[in-house]
């Protein structure tokens, strides 16, 4: 898998306004739900597809709000893999109990 280019990672960021660029390896969101359990459940749909796809996103659980961070590390960089993986993260999200 290819490191992806400033032009091409823009490109996938315009059409994930939810998701922020924090530096040149590394994207982020925050997620909100009503109640901590909620965002606990979210964590392990996203982390058993993590597996699934041997792709790891650093998690971590606020409370309510659970912030996941993806980057293709052995890259150096970002990847078609983690632009699939964080669509997949904001698909359970909409299909979720919020
Ligand atoms: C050996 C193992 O496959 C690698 O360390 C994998 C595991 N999960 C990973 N997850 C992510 N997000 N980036 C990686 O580069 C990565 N590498």
């Amino acid at each position: 898998m290819e490191r992806l280019s400033e032009k091409q990672i823009n490109k996938e960021l315009e059409n994930l306004p939810n998701w922020k660029r924090l530096d040149e390896k590394w994207i982020e969101r925050k997620y909100r739900f009503k109640d901590f359990l909620n965002g606990v459940r979210f964590v392990d749909q996203i982390a058993e597809y993590a597996e699934e796809k041997l792709h790891h996103p650093f998690i971590s659980i606020d409370y309510k709000v659970v912030t996941v961070k993806i980057s293709s590390w052995q890259m150096k960089g970002l990847t078609d893999l983690d632009f699939e993986m964080v669509n997949h993260f904001d698909k359970l999200y909409d299909e979720a109990d919020k």
